[in-house]
């Protein structure tokens, strides 16, 4: 094992490949929405062979071999690295090719498309020798659209494959130790998600003036764009081509019949509704986002139905507003108005067109009131689980004794579910949405022990910490990039006993386990948690989604 510069917690192996210093760099990033990760790391640490001897893994380098773009290869599909590409061999080669939509076992022909350094990316045409865990995809367009990547996966060797990305990335990222003795402890099993479809309580979809078709390898079309109104998802990578979808295996039995509704009409030319043409600017549906919830005292499903238009016209949705406020679950319907050219669906006004400007849903116990915008945990059923698995970690006394701090609070479901249990919670982020959303949260559920501050954790100075008390236990909860420099030094310095990462990105993670038990030697800076556990949990099915909680522990 090689020796770290500082004296650091948990196990460590030093990882000298040059593309690490990208993804620990990438802990500055000064912008929330920036991507965090080159793709090297994900191939490299992923498509490492030698499970068996994994600390020893190198990089697959290219023997003599090297394709050109364009060229049509026979490939093998070694495994399915993050982000749900396949992690793919040329026959006879180690040369790497990362391929959407491989699978395991499968053996194909694809076209190169990109060239990358050490690796190529190709894409699928015709498969040799299915994958050894095929199923039939329910969905009819699991072949194609950018939602579901894996249908035509079975469902354990899905969870299989996440576990492993997760325990991979610890490794070769985070620079844990899977020889320690302790590791078998740390890293948990991942929890399965017992509803596989339907579990998605919000869908947002695109209006577009014209049919993206997929392509047809059969008659050499790579794509084409048809004639037609359409409404479903978007084309994987293009924010111009939609793909027409009449029903989505992943949200609702609930929403999935108040889209058919809407299906059956807004194309009907007496309505006069046209889908807004994201070159030209002109048009008026621009999405359509479904948001399920329950009612608290019945628990039947209630059905929030929000149209962005480019403009305000609510004598042009009138005729569609009647019909789907007639499906009984149904009790929003909104219109965020959005002028810009941009894609967001966030409008810059909101007026309620039918019923009221909310839905419920309950988590650990409480209510929680959803509003078109606002964040909420997209599958409730998992999220239930996941929050569990969050409070056992927290390991609170339950003396309403601690204190804790919520970071990246979104709308504050986290610290609040913990709240009944402890002296007083102080959340933090950066939406001012979000925040409101959160108090409206508290006091709904009688809630008075929490408090939210709107701020932005990138850019924290000296005084972060002035208002409140040391925390007992942190709760961090950041979205992809994970947390910048500047938190990973405050917590260092902060030295809370406790604190539980969840993340759903397990590159930003590791790499941010790293830095709180290892530090960063070329920096200064000393790690000074023991990881405790890493459990990944898998709230998103048929998607390559990863969610993961971990305890660290001050050494
Ligand atoms: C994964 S969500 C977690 C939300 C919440 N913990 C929950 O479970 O509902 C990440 C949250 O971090 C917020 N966020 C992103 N960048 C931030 C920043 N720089 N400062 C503070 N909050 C940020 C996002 O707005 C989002 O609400």
């Amino acid at each position: 094992m090689a020796v770290a510069a500082f004296p650091s917690c948990g196990a460590r192996r030093l990882n000298a490949r040059p593309w690490l210093h990208a993804v620990r760099a990438s802990a500055s990033s000064p912008s929330p929405s920036a991507s965090p990760l080159p793709p090297p790391p994900e191939i490299d640490a992923l498509a490492a062979p030698p499970r068996s001897d994994s600390a020893a893994a190198v990089a697959p380098t290219p023997r003599s071999f090297f394709p050109k773009r364009g060229q049509t290869l026979e490939l093998v599909c070694e495994s399915l690295a993050f982000k749900g590409k396949g992690v793919c061999k040329v026959a006879d080669t180690a040369f790497v090719v990362m391929c959407d939509r491989a699978l395991p076992g499968e053996r194909f022909l694809g076209r190169v498309t990109r060239k990358k350094g050490s690796y190529a990316e190709a894409t699928k045409l015709k498969t040799i020798t299915p994958h050894r865990d095929a199923v039939e995809a329910p969905c009819q367009y699991a072949s194609y659209c950018g939602g579901c990547k894996t249908q035509n996966l079975s469902y354990e060797a899905q969870v299989r494959a996440k576990e492993q990305q997760v325990r991979d990335l610890i490794v070769h990222v985070g620079r844990f130790s899977d020889k320690d003795p302790d590791f078998v402890a740390i890293f948990k099993p991942i929890v399965p998600c017992d509803l596989q479809f339907h579990y998605r309580n919000k869908m947002e979809f695109s209006f577009g003036a014209e049919r993206w078709m997929p392509r047809d390898v059969s008659s050499g079309k790579e794509e084409q764009m048809e004639i037609g109104y359409a409404l479903g998802l978007h084309a994987p990578g293009f924010f111009d081509k939609v793909l027409h979808v009449d029903k989505c295996l992943l949200q609702t039995e609930a929403t999935n019949k108040v889209l058919a509704v809407i299906q059956d009409s807004w194309r009907d030319p007496k309505l006069g509704l046209s889908p807004y043409n994201v070159h030209t600017h002109a048009g008026f549906l621009k999405h359509l986002m479904l948001r399920a919830g329950r009612d608290v005292n019945t628990s039947n499903p209630e059905v929030m139905v929000n149209f962005v238009t480019s403009s305000y016209e609510p004598n042009l949705l009138k005729p569609l507003v009647d019909k789907i406020s007639a499906i009984p679950e149904v009790v929003s319907v909104m219109n965020n108005v959005n002028t810009s050219v941009g894609n967001t669906s966030v409008g810059e006004e909101e007026y309620t067109l039918y019923g009221k400007s909310t839905i419920t849903e309950m988590l650990r116990g409480l209510t929680f009131q959803i509003s078109a915008n606002s964040f909420f945990q997209t599958n409730s059923h998992q999220a239930e689980v996941l929050y569990k698995l969050i409070e056992d970690c927290a390991g609170l006394r339950g003396d309403s004794s601690e204190i804790v701090l919520d970071l990246f609070c979104g709308t504050g479901s986290i610290g609040l579910s913990l709240a009944r249990r402890v002296k007083h919670v102080y959340g933090y982020e950066v939406v001012a949405e979000a925040i409101s959303d959160a108090r409206r949260n508290a006091k709904f559920n009688g809630i008075h022990n929490a408090t939210f501050v709107q701020g932005d954790l990138n850019k924290i100075n000296d005084s972060f910490g002035n208002d409140f008390p040391k925390p007992d236990i942190v709760i961090s909860d950041p979205n992809r990039p994970g947390m910048h420099m500047k938190l990973i030094k405050y917590l260092l310095e902060l030295q809370a006993p406790r604190i539980v990462y969840v993340s759903c990105n397990p590159s930003t993670l590791a790499r941010d386990l790293d830095y709180l038990c290892h530090g960063l030697a070329e920096k200064g800076i000393r790690g000074c948690y023991h990881l405790r556990s890493v459990q990944p949990v898998d709230m998103f099915p048929h998607t390559p989604h990863i969610e993961c909680v971990c305890l660290l522990e001050l050494c």
